[in-house]
């Protein structure tokens, strides 16, 4: 498939929903609307997570990533997603990345972070971060339902009773020029509500599938990039799209940070009303937790099996 250098993702201005201008309100709704339906994707300036904490990150993460290979194994937790990962294969080919998992502050099982002892007050950075990313997913949330024409409260009626986020420290680290493969990570889609996604280093590297053509989301200074993910698909039946993308080989480190917004294992997942009097359900109800076990099956059997995505649930 192509790749378009020249096209970019929209661009969205969040002080639209803080300054308290109705007009301004209005017609960022409508993008939002427009970018979710068209893109699945799109990059929001001005948003709710402070430069100098995603500083923060940055420092800590390039420390961690940056101790011996076995320091960082002592972070691999056997049978479970969290903790350090040395290479994962999505789709396929190994992936060339090394990652940090951690369940959400509101995770039943968040007991069970894995945290390193090095580089000092870690911990303290990531919780601090992971505590802003989920109040900021939850209102961008209802941010997507407004745009959607219902009411934030909605949102918080189906699916806040539980909480599924995790957030994710990928480090890609340089491929040296005759590096053969294109893909430092596997295409795929996000199976939760949305995530949020800041390039932290502003090396680029993340594409967008739009039309055929795999677009290159270049790092703005300070933005985040936002997409829609499986579940928010389902849930308009298919109005706003989650979508496939990818990250391309670069000849730097690259670091980014990831929170999927996902919600509770047990909640039931299944187009809204609203979206079905019209139109039959293009998809039937499933278990939240059922769907993440299937994609975890998907990446510890390569890419012998045939991958589970979201259209394992279309009629
Ligand atoms: O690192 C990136 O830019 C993208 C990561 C991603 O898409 C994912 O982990 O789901
Ligand atoms: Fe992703």
């Amino acid at each position: 498939m192509a790749i378009d250098e020249e096209a970019s993702i929209p661009v969205i201005d969040h002080s639209a929903f803080v300054l308290g201008d109705e007009c301004a309100r209005v017609k960022a709704l409508a993008e939002i609307d427009r970018a979710c339906r068209d893109w699945g994707f799109f990059q929001l300036v001005n948003h709710g997570l402070g430069a100098d904490r995603l500083e923060n990150i940055l420092q800590c993460t390039r420390d961690f990533f940056a101790l011996p290979l076995e320091r960082k194994l002592d972070l691999v937790t056997p049978m479970s997603p969290i903790g350090f990962l040395n290479q994962s294969g999505a789709s396929g080919v190994v992936d060339r990345k090394e990652h940090l998992l951690f369940f959400g502050l509101d995770h039943p099982s968040v007991r069970h972070n894995a945290w390193p002892e090095s580089p000092h007050g870690f911990r303290g950075v990531v919780e601090e971060m992971m505590r802003e990313c989920a109040a900021f997913s939850k209102l961008l949330t209802r941010i997507l339902f407004e745009a959607l024409g219902l009411s934030g409260d909605c949102a918080r009626e189906i699916y806040n009773k539980e909480s599924g986020d995790s957030f994710l420290l990928p480090f890609y680290p340089a491929c040296p020029p005759d590096y053969e493969h294109e893909l430092v990570l596997g295409q795929h889609k996000d199976g939760g509500i949305l995530t949020l996604l800041s390039q932290l280093n502003e090396v680029p590297g993340l594409q967008v599938l739009k039309d055929d053509r795999w677009i290159t989301v270049k790092p703005l200074k300070n933005s985040l990039v936002i997409n829609v993910g499986d579940v928010m698909q389902v849930w308009t039946n298919g109005r706003y799209k989650s979508v496939m993308h990818r990250v391309v080989r670069r000849e730097n480190d690259r670091f980014s940070m990831a929170f999927f917004h996902i919600p509770g294992s047990s909640t039931e997942i299944a187009p809204l009303e609203e979206f079905t009097a019209h139109e039959p359900p293009k998809y039937r109800k499933f278990v939240q937790g059922e769907y993440i076990q299937l994609r975890m099956k998907n990446r510890s059997m390569g890419n012998k099996a045939k991958e589970v995505t979201i259209e394992h649930y279309a009629v």
